[in-house]
């Protein structure tokens, strides 16, 4: 695997403990970062008039010494601005005093176009908002339209955050080492790094395995072997049961989608359960998706325990009022009561809270945690986008301390939930700490009820028993996957179908692996 997103201190302990491990030493972990950047440089620019790189004070600096000497072995024409001298003694001043070219001040930097910049001033190690004579370099480069590498982080994205502190480079590729950083994939950080390469500098996966890393890119080999496949005695309910909460006459659509997402995602049954002034609207729609008429708690419980649904999606369509908020109440309290007695065993063991269910709930949050604390509630997750997020833990959302990764992990631990944070980049995040940052989605995704279609998936993979972090993940990339794909033109309604062929290479791939 290769999806652990490391902070700054994972990377130092990861470098520390292969060191200790031997036979690589510092610089020679150096030189491989370096040797990395110029390979890439080398193949990509093969025309490079110049190349100007850009050596900080610490190891990024390093890095880029490293570069400035291949650079100029191969015989392309290279200067080296630095910022300052690296520390004696340092892998960074064995690595300058290994490079041939006399570095000039940064102070002076100046580039003519056609060539090239390498960044090498901060990346892991970056500890306050770029000025002077970096800030004046970042304007340089930006108005000559450079092409810029950037050395494991554009200077000026935060690699733990995504935040941009001061101003940054916009790099045209970023070469980072040994796993990407979680500000390689939030916002803005993401937009400043243009492709991302990954370098093998001889940091090996025991050694990731050894720093219990609990961050992660969300890629299919993160929940692929628990991605569900149909036994050959699958029958409908045994493929899971989803039901669905649509709301009024004039607002089921919303209920729709999600249930067809819950289906397509492999729920063998799902269910609208209708308040009865819709059943009329709700019945001219639907053909595969079972409808049945759920206007009080009573008939919901009688549902429930009727037919048992693994996972159930309240919230989209149902309006923004309190009513809805504590209907959701009730529900929680009605499953962890059925949960607690054998006799009424109603059974749904998730539900996820979407949309006007977050919204009605604003005003009373702290009922919504105490319930999700109980024994013996429900598994919840929880999809707010950024509005929601702030209206159901204002606090956390304006903490400006804290990047978009961990308020997630504050909302999921107070909310006792798997929260997922959407957006660009959607961030999901469990209690016990686990997160996953999202990278396949797309701006076709920003469309009315593509969140509706989100929390059917979400529902339709746990329903088939997917364990919660993991099905949650699973349900955010293959709904980002499918809209990706399509593209232009996408609207909710597609979402649906077009999850088909991406579920068939998730089934190959699965069931190659067995
Ligand atoms: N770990 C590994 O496995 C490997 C790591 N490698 C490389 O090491 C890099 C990390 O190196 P690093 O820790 O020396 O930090 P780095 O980013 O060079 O900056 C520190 C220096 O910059 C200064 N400084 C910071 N911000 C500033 C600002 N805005 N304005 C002005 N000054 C500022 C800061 O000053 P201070 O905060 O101390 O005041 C300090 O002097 C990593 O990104 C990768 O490229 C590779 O070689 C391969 C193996
Ligand atoms: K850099």
């Amino acid at each position: 695997m290769s999806n652990e997103l490391l902070i700054s201190a994972e990377m130092s302990e990861a470098d520390r403990l292969t060191i200790a491990a031997g036979p690589a030493d510092g610089i020679g972990l150096m030189r491989r970062a370096g040797e990395a950047v110029a390979a890439e440089i080398l193949k990509r620019y093969p025309a490079a008039a110049h190349v100007h790189v850009l050596c900080g004070p610490g190891n990024n600096g390093g890095d880029g010494y490293v570069v400035a000497r291949i650079l100029a072995d191969s015989g392309v024409s290279t200067t080296i601005w630095a910022s300052g001298a690296p520390r004696p003694e340092s892998d960074a001043a064995f690595a300058a005093a290994e490079c041939p070219i006399k570095p000039r001040p940064l102070s002076g930097f100046a580039a003519e176009p056609g060539s090239i910049v390498v960044d090498a001033l901060y990346g892991a190690g970056l500890s306050k908002p770029l000025s002077g004579d970096a800030a004046k370099a970042v304007d340089t480069a930006t108005a000559l339209r450079l092409p810029v590498v950037a050395v494991d982080l554009p200077s000026g994205v935060s690699g733990t955050s995504g935040d941009i502190l001061g101003r940054a480079f916009r790099a045209e590729v970023t070469v980072t080492f040994a796993r990407k950083k979680p500000g390689h994939l939030l916002l803005p950080g993401r937009g400043q790094c243009g492709e991302i390469v990954l370098a093998d500098i001889g940091i090996g996966d025991g050694i990731i395995a050894q720093l219990a890393v609990s961050t992660f890119e969300n890629v299919p080999d993160l929940w692929l072997r628990e991605f569900p496949v149909p036994a050959v005695d699958a029958h409908k309910y045994k493929r899971g049961h989803v039901g669905v909460f649509s709301g009024g006459p004039s607002a089921t659509g919303a209920a729709r989608l999600s249930a067809m997402a819950a289906a397509r995602s492999g729920a063998g049954a799902v269910t609208v359960l209708s308040p009865p002034n819709a059943m009329q609207v709700n019945a001219t729609h639907l053909t595969a998706i079972m409808l049945r008429e759920a206007g009080s708690l009573e008939e919901v419980q009688e549902f429930l325990t009727a037919r048992r649904p693994e996972a159930l999606v309240f919230g989209p369509g149902l309006g923004p009022e309190p009513k809805v908020g504590n209907f959701a109440l009730q529900l929680i309290k009605a499953l962890a009561d059925g949960a607690r007695d054998e006799a009424t065993a109603s059974h749904a063991s998730a539900i996820v809270l979407d949309a006007d269910a977050i919204t009605s709930l604003a005003h009373q949050p702290q009922a919504l945690f105490e319930a999700a604390r109980e024994p013996s509630a429900p598994v919840l997750v929880i999809t707010p986008h950024e509005g929601e997020f702030g209206r159901l833990f204002p606090d956390i959302a304006g903490d400006k301390t804290l990047s978009k990764l961990a308020k997630a992990r504050a909302a999921a631990v107070r909310a006792n939930a798997v929260i997922v944070y959407k957006g660009a980049d959607t961030v999901i995040a469990a209690p016990d700490g686990k997160a996953a940052i999202n990278s396949n989605g797309a701006a076709w995704l920003a469309t009315a009820g593509s969140g509706d279609v989100l929390s059917g998936i979400i529902a339709g993979l746990l329903a088939q028993g997917m364990p919660l972090f993991e099905g949650t993940c699973a349900a955010v990339w293959l709904h980002a996957e499918a809209g990706s794909r399509f593209g232009p033109g996408l609207i909710a309604e597609d979402l649906p179908l077009a999850l088909v062929p991406v579920l068939r290479e998730l089934f190959d791939a699965r069931t190659a692996a067995q």
